[in-house]
């Protein structure tokens, strides 16, 4: 592809243009290779721009610059080198990417999730509900990447606009029809999705999370709303929003202004789409799904009230994607275990049962150890709760999720979760904020195996213990080092020794 088709209809502030050839698009200069396409962008830490020598020395073959100052100096010291200044960085990196990747967007219905909570969750149980009617798919959000049958690893939620649409050019090549994607609040307000066109949008829920990005949640809340609005392409054709959240009607409302197809869902009789007559066991969550076009029962392996919603967005997302009912009842009995969330670590003869969750706010929290409750029952076993806060992350939410912990359970565990940059005893001081208020039973330890070893050993039988905050996550994040980390390996570990300790009577 030559320069001249790479910027097509980029806009642009100033251009010079040469007839080279390019290869690809690169906005990191560590990994721009010969031919690349350089777009040097500023940032919160550092700026693109002050790396465009080390692009140009590993061959890259034309710059998009979002500084003047860079554009100038550009053009005095390499004239016939082609370069384009442009107002904003990543806009112009997503529209040279869809052009350099050939406009796979166009080849794909893609939908998008966004909400504080649920967006992975919403997601996998989307591309099951696809797969099941045959479909051929893209998945990308926390968790994993998926191309049709092949599983990459996830750096972000959402990724920069190039590793977009890479991955949904890869995904045509490999036959996909169909994209299920996570859009994180970060990524809209960065407009890392910048031209990608949604078939359709959902949207879980909105409670705090990352004000130390977006500071108000009303500016969160705006990030979030973007999607609904098109971000840099049209409005979604449908929107799927839960009625039941406090923004529900705001977004709706947004949404039809926008000329979107609505699809309200929700428990009550403000919702089009809803569950009606819930049944709610371990393993079980089971309601019908009360349509306009009929109503199906839903009887899926999933475990919480939280996952009614889930799912009943991801159905609503299916509808909107052309399956029927049937399939989508037919479906929902096989879903299969999305990694991390509410997953149950097989205890052996212990008679406690051990539950990893991502909840990582205040929220989640709630939800989680009210779901313990149930499953214990009102007088029956304790509730015991291990949780952190993560590093460099909204500090706000600490002692909001010390007290949420602490207000519901019956033993709290307190310890690190990726402290980061942070030292992790300061985040465990503004953490037991909340904690003291409430005089909730508390064990500090800040290493992550040890206090998982804490919490599992006090369970006595009939109790729950939840360890939450890390979910699927494999890795524990220090200032000088990331290490390997696993609390389903640490949990299943302890509970080992512990059978192997008491032995098992079934034996002699
Ligand atoms: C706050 C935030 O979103 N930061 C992301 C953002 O950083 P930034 O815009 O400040 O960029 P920067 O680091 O200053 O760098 C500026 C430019 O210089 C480039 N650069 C940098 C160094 C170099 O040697 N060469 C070079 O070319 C960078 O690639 C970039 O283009 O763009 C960077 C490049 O893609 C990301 O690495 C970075 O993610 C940071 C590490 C991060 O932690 N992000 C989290 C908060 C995040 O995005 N999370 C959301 C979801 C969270 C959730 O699920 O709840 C996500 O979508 O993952
Ligand atoms: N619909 C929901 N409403 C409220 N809480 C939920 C919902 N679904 C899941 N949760 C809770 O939130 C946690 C995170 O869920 P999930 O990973 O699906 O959300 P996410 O929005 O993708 O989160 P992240 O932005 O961190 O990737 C779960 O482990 C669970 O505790
Ligand atoms: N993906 C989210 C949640 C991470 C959850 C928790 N493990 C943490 O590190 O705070 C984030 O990066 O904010
Ligand atoms: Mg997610």
């Amino acid at each position: 592809m030559l320069w001249a088709e790479a910027l097509k209809g980029v806009t642009v502030v100033e251009r010079f243009d040469a007839p080279v050839q390019v290869a690809g698009v690169e906005y990191d200069s560590r990994r721009v290779q010969h031919g690349d396409i350089f777009v040097a962008m500023r940032g919160g830490s550092t700026d693109g721009n002050r790396f465009i020598d080390i692009a140009v020395s590993r061959g890259a073959a034309g710059i998009v610059t979002d500084s003047r100052e860079a554009y100038d100096a550009h053009r005095s010291t390499r004239p016939i080198s082609p370069v384009a200044l442009v107002s904003h960085g990543r806009r112009a990196l997503a529209e040279v990417a869809a052009n350099v990747f050939s406009h796979p967007e166009e080849r794909l219905a893609i939908s998008a999730v966004t909400g504080t909570n649920g967006k992975t969750t919403t997601a996998y149980l989307l591309e099951q509900f696809l797969k099941s009617a045959g479909r051929t798919c893209v998945l990308i959000g926390t968790i994993e990447t998926h191309v049709a049958d092949e599983v990459r690893s996830s750096e972000h939620t959402t990724p920069e606009a190039r590793d977009l649409f890479a991955t949904f050019a890869d995904g045509v090549a490999a036959g996909a029809t169909e994209t299920i994607m996570e859009m994180s609040s970060h990524a809209l307000d960065q407009e890392r999705v910048w031209s990608i066109p949604l078939d359709v949008a959902l949207f879980t829920n909105l409670t705090q999370d990352h004000l130390d990005y977006h500071v108000t949640m009303d500016r969160y809340f705006e990030a979030k709303a973007r999607m609904f609005e098109g971000v840099g392409a049209k409005a979604p054709r449908v929107a799927v929003i839960n009625a039941d959240d406090p923004h529900g009607d705001l977004l709706q409302q947004k949404a039809m202004a926008n000329g979107s197809e609505v699809m309200s869902y929700g428990l009550g009789p403000r919702a089009a789409y809803r569950a009606d007559n819930i049944s709610l066991r371990a393993g079980a969550t089971i309601f019908d799904f009360d349509t306009p076009a009929g109503c199906v029962p839903i009887m899926s392996p999933l475990t919480g009230r939280v996952n009614v919603y889930n799912l009943l967005a991801a159905s609503c997302a299916a509808l909107a994607r052309g399956l029927s009912l049937g399939e989508i009842a037919g479906a929902a009995e096989r879903l299969g275990q999305v990694p991390g969330r509410f997953q149950v670590v097989p205890s052996g003869n212990a008679k406690i049962a051990v539950v990893v969750d991502y909840a990582h706010t205040d929220d989640a929290l709630r939800n989680l150890i009210a779901l313990g409750r149930e499953l214990v029952g009102p007088h029956g076993g304790r509730v015991i709760t291990l949780f952190g806060c993560g590093g460099d992350r909204d500090r706000t939410k600490r002692p909001k999720m010390g007290r949420a912990a602490a207000e519901g359970s019956d033993l709290i565990v307190v310890t690190s979760d990726n402290p980061r940059s942070e030292d992790p005893e300061k985040i465990i001081e503004e953490i037991m904020v909340g904690i003291r208020e409430t005089g909730t039973i508390c064990i500090v330890e800040e290493d992550r195996a040890g206090a998982i070893s804490i919490a599992i050993r006090a369970a006595r039988a009939g109790d729950i213990v939840l360890i939450a905050g890390k979910g699927h996550e494999k890795v524990q994040i220090f200032a000088d080092e990331t290490v390997p980390f696993d609390d389903v390996a640490v949990a299943t570990g302890v509970l080992a020794e512990l059978n192997e300790v008491d032995g098992d009577p079934n034996e002699a």
